[in-house]
Protein backbone atom coordinates (compact mmCIF):
# COMPACT_ATOMS: atom_id res chain seq x y z
CA UNK A 1 0.00 0.00 0.00
CA UNK A 2 1.24 3.48 -0.96
CA UNK A 3 0.28 6.45 1.46
CA UNK A 4 0.80 10.13 0.92
CA UNK A 5 2.01 11.93 3.63
CA UNK A 6 2.99 15.63 4.66
CA UNK A 7 6.05 16.02 6.94
CA UNK A 8 4.89 19.16 9.38
CA UNK A 9 6.35 20.77 12.31
CA UNK A 10 5.26 23.34 14.98
CA UNK A 11 8.23 25.00 17.09
CA UNK A 12 9.96 22.06 15.80
CA UNK A 13 7.67 19.27 17.69
CA UNK A 14 7.20 17.05 14.26
CA UNK A 15 4.65 15.04 12.57
CA UNK A 16 3.78 12.94 9.21
CA UNK A 17 0.64 14.07 8.16
CA UNK A 18 -2.15 11.71 6.57
CA UNK A 19 -5.21 13.05 4.59
CA UNK A 20 -7.24 10.22 5.25
CA UNK A 21 -10.68 11.86 3.80
CA UNK A 22 -8.77 10.86 0.56
CA UNK A 23 -7.21 8.12 0.64
CA UNK A 24 -8.05 4.98 2.66
CA UNK A 25 -5.67 4.89 6.50
CA UNK A 26 -6.05 2.42 8.52
CA UNK A 27 -2.78 1.55 10.23
CA UNK A 28 -1.71 -1.11 12.59
CA UNK A 29 0.92 0.07 15.52
CA UNK A 30 3.64 -1.32 13.71
CA UNK A 31 3.08 0.63 10.78
CA UNK A 32 2.73 3.97 13.14
CA UNK A 33 5.80 3.04 14.64
CA UNK A 34 7.38 2.57 11.10
CA UNK A 35 6.04 6.23 9.50
CA UNK A 36 7.82 7.72 13.60
CA UNK A 37 10.90 5.88 12.86
CA UNK A 38 13.86 8.39 12.65
CA UNK A 39 15.81 5.57 11.27
CA UNK A 40 14.03 3.38 9.46
CA UNK A 41 11.07 4.94 8.34
CA UNK A 42 10.05 8.95 7.99
CA UNK A 43 10.78 9.96 11.57
CA UNK A 44 8.47 12.29 13.85
CA UNK A 45 7.12 12.85 17.46
CA UNK A 46 3.30 12.46 16.34
CA UNK A 47 1.19 10.88 13.17
CA UNK A 48 -1.56 13.36 12.54
CA UNK A 49 -4.73 11.96 10.50
CA UNK A 50 -7.15 13.45 8.87
CA UNK A 51 -10.50 12.53 9.01
CA UNK A 52 -14.13 13.18 8.18
CA UNK A 53 -16.31 13.87 11.16
CA UNK A 54 -18.58 11.13 12.83
CA UNK A 55 -20.55 14.66 14.73
CA UNK A 56 -22.40 17.04 13.04
CA UNK A 57 -22.24 20.73 13.25
CA UNK A 58 -18.18 19.61 12.88
CA UNK A 59 -15.81 19.76 9.82
CA UNK A 60 -13.33 17.16 10.44
CA UNK A 61 -12.25 14.45 12.50
CA UNK A 62 -8.77 14.95 14.10
CA UNK A 63 -6.77 11.70 15.20
CA UNK A 64 -2.95 11.27 17.04
CA UNK A 65 -0.67 8.68 17.29
CA UNK A 66 2.44 9.04 19.54
CA UNK A 67 5.38 7.80 17.73
CA UNK A 68 5.04 4.55 20.03
CA UNK A 69 2.01 4.02 18.11
CA UNK A 70 -0.31 4.75 20.76
CA UNK A 71 -3.14 6.75 20.11
CA UNK A 72 -3.92 9.50 21.92
CA UNK A 73 -6.64 12.06 23.22
CA UNK A 74 -4.88 15.75 22.18
CA UNK A 75 -1.90 17.51 20.76
CA UNK A 76 -2.02 21.23 20.47
CA UNK A 77 0.79 22.00 18.03
CA UNK A 78 -0.38 19.24 15.79
CA UNK A 79 -3.73 21.12 15.87
CA UNK A 80 -2.20 24.05 14.41
CA UNK A 81 -0.41 22.38 11.76
CA UNK A 82 -4.04 20.51 11.05
CA UNK A 83 -4.89 24.01 10.03
CA UNK A 84 -1.95 24.80 7.65
CA UNK A 85 -2.62 21.11 6.06
CA UNK A 86 -6.30 20.90 5.36
CA UNK A 87 -5.51 24.50 3.67
CA UNK A 88 -2.95 23.43 1.78
CA UNK A 89 -4.50 20.39 0.82
CA UNK A 90 -7.50 21.85 -0.53
CA UNK A 91 -9.88 20.04 1.93
CA UNK A 92 -11.60 23.79 3.09
CA UNK A 93 -11.11 27.19 2.43
CA UNK A 94 -12.42 28.22 5.94
CA UNK A 95 -10.29 30.36 8.29
CA UNK A 96 -11.82 29.10 11.30
CA UNK A 97 -12.77 25.04 11.78
CA UNK A 98 -14.19 23.23 14.08
CA UNK A 99 -12.58 19.82 14.66
CA UNK A 100 -13.64 16.72 16.97
CA UNK A 101 -10.98 15.00 18.51
CA UNK A 102 -11.23 12.22 21.31
CA UNK A 103 -11.74 14.48 24.09
CA UNK A 104 -14.03 17.02 22.37
CA UNK A 105 -14.30 19.86 20.02
CA UNK A 106 -11.25 22.03 19.40
CA UNK A 107 -11.48 25.39 16.96
CA UNK A 108 -8.30 26.34 15.42
CA UNK A 109 -8.10 29.62 13.75
CA UNK A 110 -5.74 30.73 10.85
CA UNK A 111 -4.93 34.01 11.40
CA UNK A 112 -3.66 36.96 9.16
CA UNK A 113 -0.19 36.97 9.44
CA UNK A 114 0.14 33.01 9.04
CA UNK A 115 0.07 32.18 12.57
CA UNK A 116 -2.49 30.11 13.97
CA UNK A 117 -4.34 29.93 17.53
CA UNK A 118 -6.69 27.35 18.48
CA UNK A 119 -9.26 27.11 21.26
CA UNK A 120 -8.03 24.16 23.23
CA UNK A 121 -11.06 23.93 25.52
CA UNK A 122 -11.16 23.87 29.37
CA UNK A 123 -9.09 22.93 31.17
CA UNK A 124 -9.90 19.99 34.09
CA UNK A 125 -7.89 19.60 37.08
CA UNK A 126 -9.72 16.79 39.18
CA UNK A 127 -7.43 13.62 39.90
CA UNK A 128 -10.30 11.55 38.08
CA UNK A 129 -10.32 13.58 35.34
CA UNK A 130 -6.51 13.09 34.87
CA UNK A 131 -6.54 10.19 35.86
CA UNK A 132 -4.12 10.56 38.94
CA UNK A 133 -4.39 8.38 41.54
CA UNK A 134 -5.15 10.55 44.66
CA UNK A 135 -7.80 11.20 47.23
CA UNK A 136 -7.58 15.08 46.90
CA UNK A 137 -8.54 17.40 44.70
CA UNK A 138 -5.64 20.18 44.95
CA UNK A 139 -2.90 22.75 43.47
CA UNK A 140 -0.07 20.85 44.56
CA UNK A 141 0.77 17.39 44.79
CA UNK A 142 3.74 14.87 45.79
CA UNK A 143 5.03 12.60 43.81
CA UNK A 144 7.99 10.42 45.11
CA UNK A 145 10.38 10.17 42.33
CA UNK A 146 14.17 8.58 42.26
CA UNK A 147 14.58 9.10 46.18
CA UNK A 148 13.02 12.84 45.91
CA UNK A 149 9.48 14.50 46.51
CA UNK A 150 8.64 16.57 43.46
CA UNK A 151 6.13 19.08 43.80
CA UNK A 152 3.38 18.84 41.06
CA UNK A 153 0.11 20.16 39.57
CA UNK A 154 -1.72 17.83 37.88
CA UNK A 155 -3.62 19.38 34.29
CA UNK A 156 -5.64 18.07 31.65
CA UNK A 157 -5.90 19.57 28.42
CA UNK A 158 -7.87 16.65 26.90
CA UNK A 159 -4.20 14.45 27.21
CA UNK A 160 -2.77 14.43 31.15
CA UNK A 161 0.13 17.04 32.25
CA UNK A 162 1.91 17.12 35.52
CA UNK A 163 4.17 20.34 35.58
CA UNK A 164 6.18 21.33 38.47
CA UNK A 165 8.18 24.59 39.04
CA UNK A 166 12.10 24.05 38.32
CA UNK A 167 15.17 26.93 38.84
CA UNK A 168 16.77 26.28 35.10
CA UNK A 169 15.04 24.10 32.46
CA UNK A 170 18.89 23.71 31.32
CA UNK A 171 19.91 21.70 34.70
CA UNK A 172 16.35 20.24 35.13
CA UNK A 173 16.87 16.49 34.90
CA UNK A 174 14.01 15.91 32.21
CA UNK A 175 16.15 13.26 30.54
CA UNK A 176 16.36 11.27 34.19
CA UNK A 177 12.67 12.05 35.74
CA UNK A 178 11.01 12.27 32.82
CA UNK A 179 10.61 8.60 31.94
CA UNK A 180 10.00 8.22 35.77
CA UNK A 181 6.88 10.33 35.99
CA UNK A 182 5.83 8.98 32.58
CA UNK A 183 5.19 5.87 33.93
CA UNK A 184 4.73 6.83 37.45
CA UNK A 185 2.03 4.42 39.19
CA UNK A 186 -0.15 7.09 40.28
CA UNK A 187 -0.91 7.82 36.48
CA UNK A 188 -2.58 4.72 35.23
CA UNK A 189 -2.31 6.11 31.70
CA UNK A 190 0.75 7.73 31.75
CA UNK A 191 1.36 11.58 31.56
CA UNK A 192 3.48 14.05 30.03
CA UNK A 193 6.20 15.80 32.49
CA UNK A 194 6.50 19.40 31.98
CA UNK A 195 9.86 20.99 33.38
CA UNK A 196 8.80 25.15 33.76
CA UNK A 197 10.92 27.71 34.85
CA UNK A 198 9.18 30.80 36.10
CA UNK A 199 10.93 33.73 33.69
CA UNK A 200 8.84 37.00 35.15
CA UNK A 201 4.72 36.82 35.49
CA UNK A 202 3.96 37.04 31.93
CA UNK A 203 7.02 34.55 30.65
CA UNK A 204 8.52 30.67 31.12
CA UNK A 205 10.63 28.59 29.89
CA UNK A 206 9.35 24.72 29.30
CA UNK A 207 10.65 21.36 28.61
CA UNK A 208 8.42 19.00 27.73
CA UNK A 209 9.01 14.66 28.55
CA UNK A 210 6.54 13.63 26.09
CA UNK A 211 4.54 10.48 27.07
CA UNK A 212 5.10 8.18 23.92
CA UNK A 213 7.61 10.03 22.02
CA UNK A 214 10.28 11.39 25.18
CA UNK A 215 11.53 15.30 25.04
CA UNK A 216 10.09 16.88 22.33
CA UNK A 217 11.33 20.52 21.20
CA UNK A 218 7.98 21.82 21.83
CA UNK A 219 4.68 20.40 23.53
CA UNK A 220 1.60 22.62 22.72
CA UNK A 221 -1.04 20.82 25.04
CA UNK A 222 2.02 21.05 27.87
CA UNK A 223 2.54 24.95 27.29
CA UNK A 224 -1.13 25.10 27.56
CA UNK A 225 -0.79 22.91 30.82
CA UNK A 226 2.28 25.11 32.40
CA UNK A 227 0.66 28.30 32.10
CA UNK A 228 -2.51 27.21 33.18
CA UNK A 229 -0.68 25.52 36.60
CA UNK A 230 1.22 28.89 36.98
CA UNK A 231 -1.83 30.88 37.13
CA UNK A 232 -3.94 29.04 39.14
CA UNK A 233 -0.86 28.78 41.50
CA UNK A 234 -0.43 32.48 41.43
CA UNK A 235 2.77 32.77 39.51
CA UNK A 236 1.90 33.84 36.32
CA UNK A 237 -0.52 35.96 34.53
CA UNK A 238 -2.25 35.58 31.64
CA UNK A 239 -1.50 35.93 28.53
CA UNK A 240 2.05 33.75 28.83
CA UNK A 241 4.85 33.87 26.68
CA UNK A 242 6.39 30.04 26.59
CA UNK A 243 9.62 29.52 25.42
CA UNK A 244 10.59 26.05 24.21
CA UNK A 245 13.38 24.24 22.68
CA UNK A 246 12.07 25.28 19.41
CA UNK A 247 10.59 29.01 20.03
CA UNK A 248 7.89 30.67 21.25
CA UNK A 249 3.61 30.10 21.85
CA UNK A 250 1.48 32.46 23.42
CA UNK A 251 -1.24 30.93 25.81
CA UNK A 252 -4.17 32.90 27.25
CA UNK A 253 -6.35 31.90 29.57
CA UNK A 254 -9.25 33.65 31.49
CA UNK A 255 -9.62 31.58 34.70
CA UNK A 256 -11.56 28.56 35.84
CA UNK A 257 -14.01 27.47 33.40
CA UNK A 258 -12.69 29.42 30.68
CA UNK A 259 -10.91 27.41 27.40
CA UNK A 260 -7.34 28.00 26.71
CA UNK A 261 -6.08 30.14 23.47
CA UNK A 262 -2.95 29.11 22.31
CA UNK A 263 -1.23 30.92 19.57
CA UNK A 264 1.59 29.45 17.20
CA UNK A 265 3.25 28.68 13.65
CA UNK A 266 3.23 25.67 12.02
CA UNK A 267 4.99 24.67 8.96
CA UNK A 268 4.97 22.11 6.20
CA UNK A 269 8.80 21.21 4.97
CA UNK A 270 7.92 18.17 2.63
CA UNK A 271 5.20 15.76 0.92
CA UNK A 272 6.10 12.06 -0.04
CA UNK A 273 4.35 9.13 -0.65
CA UNK A 274 5.57 5.81 1.49
CA UNK A 275 5.15 2.08 0.53
CA UNK A 276 3.67 0.63 3.58
N1 LIG B 1 3.15 17.18 21.14
C1 LIG B 1 1.84 17.31 21.56
C2 LIG B 1 1.26 16.29 22.51
C3 LIG B 1 1.19 14.92 21.87
C4 LIG B 1 0.51 13.87 22.72
C5 LIG B 1 1.24 13.56 24.00
N2 LIG B 1 2.54 13.00 23.79
C6 LIG B 1 0.39 12.60 24.84
O1 LIG B 1 0.70 11.40 24.87
O2 LIG B 1 -0.58 13.06 25.46
C7 LIG B 1 1.37 18.74 21.76
O3 LIG B 1 1.89 19.63 21.06
O4 LIG B 1 0.44 18.96 22.53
Amino acid sequence: MKLKFSKMHGLGNDFVVLDGVRQHVSLTPEQLRYLGDRHFGVGCDQILLVEKPTQPDVDFRYRIFNADGGEVEQCGNGARCFVRFVHEQGLTDKREIRVETMKGIIAPRLEGDGNITVDMGIPRFSPQEIPFLHDDDVLIYNLDVADESLEISVVSMGNPHAVQVVDSVDLAPVGMHGPLIESHERFPQRVNAGFMQVVDRHAIKLRVYERGAGETMACGTGACAAAVAGIRRGLLESPVRVTTRGGDLTIAWGGEGRPVLMTGPAMTVFSGEIEL
